[in-house]
């Protein structure tokens, strides 16, 4: 992502940061522990059409949780059993994208690709109600949304499950002080790397400079992933990987794009 929809960048008026929805202290036996999360929740307008999708019940079989309000993922502990009832079933390949924001470039890869399955994971409403939406609207039955954190989610779920993880664009926190928001990160990619199989992958993409070399540095670091590139090295976008929203907006910035693929060994 860019400054935008950064909550260090001040001027956009869209987006209101609510308190203490970064870093949340929860208690357990009696001590407080500061949950840092990588996202900070954003009131921003809903519309119609993903309004819609949220209460509508012609939408509900894309959301898997509550989809107003906090996301609440008690007993979501398999992906896989989300298609059990789906053509393609429990068994297709299994992709995972987290922070989809609006959900364009989500749902153009899960209308490219109907025979794998596709989970969309994030923590706002209206993007979450808006690709519910487009979801319903193209009739597809390889999707499911979740509504919620993404980290937590994936200590959720049994190792060795997801055949590919995809982060476009997450918010590059980019005051120093932030830095520990940052999703890549090596607690935080420990976690990922559990959740995929044995020669999944981890796909990300950034227009942030040095979100892009702090990324390269903490993957090719971590034993257990190999850079597709070669260490040290970006790769070009694939084709695969339509152009995101927050993508497009960098390039009208003058940012550039930096796309990362590790496989799990
Ligand atoms: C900058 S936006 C990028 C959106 C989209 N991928 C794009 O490129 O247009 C990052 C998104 O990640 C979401 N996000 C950040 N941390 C998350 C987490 N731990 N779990 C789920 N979503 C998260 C935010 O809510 C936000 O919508």
């Amino acid at each position: 992502m860019n400054q935008s929809s950064n909550p260090d960048n001040s001027n956009d008026i869209n987006q209101v940061a609510e308190p203490n929805t970064a870093i949340e202290t929860v208690s357990q036996n009696d001590k407080h522990i500061r949950i840092v999360n990588t996202f900070m929740k954003r009131r921003t307008h809903m519309n119609k059409n993903a309004e819609l999708a949220l209460t509508d019940p012609e939408f509900a079989d894309y959301l898997v949780n509550n989809s107003f309000g906090d996301g609440n993922l008690d007993g979501i502990d398999d992906l896989r059993v989300l298609f059990a009832d789906t053509p393609n079933g429990i068994d297709a390949p299994l992709t995972v994208e987290i922070g989809f924001g609006l959900g364009d470039s989500f749902i153009e890869m899960a209308a490219a690709e109907p025979t794998r399955n596709f989970v969309g994971v994030e923590v706002h409403e209206p993007g979450i109600g808006k690709c519910a939406y487009m979801a319903g609207t193209q009739g597809l039955s390889n999707v499911k949304i979740i509504n919620g954190d993404a980290i937590q989610l994936l200590k959720q779920i049994p190792e060795n499950h997801i055949d590919r993880i995809q982060l476009y664009f997450p918010d590059p926190w980019q005051k120093k002080r932030h830095y520990k928001r940052r999703f890549v990160s090596p607690e935080r990619m420990a976690i990922v790397t559990r959740s995929l199989k044995q020669g999944g992958w981890f796909h990300t993409a950034t227009d942030w400079e040095h979100y892009a070399f702090w990324m390269v540095e903490v993957l090719d670091g971590f034993s257990g992933l190999t850079n597709q590139a070669g260490a040290g090295n970006f790769t070009d976008r694939p084709d695969f990987r339509p152009m995101t929203k927050f993508e497009r907006r960098g390039l009208e910035r003058g940012h550039g794009v930096w796309d990362l693929i590790y496989i799990k060994e």
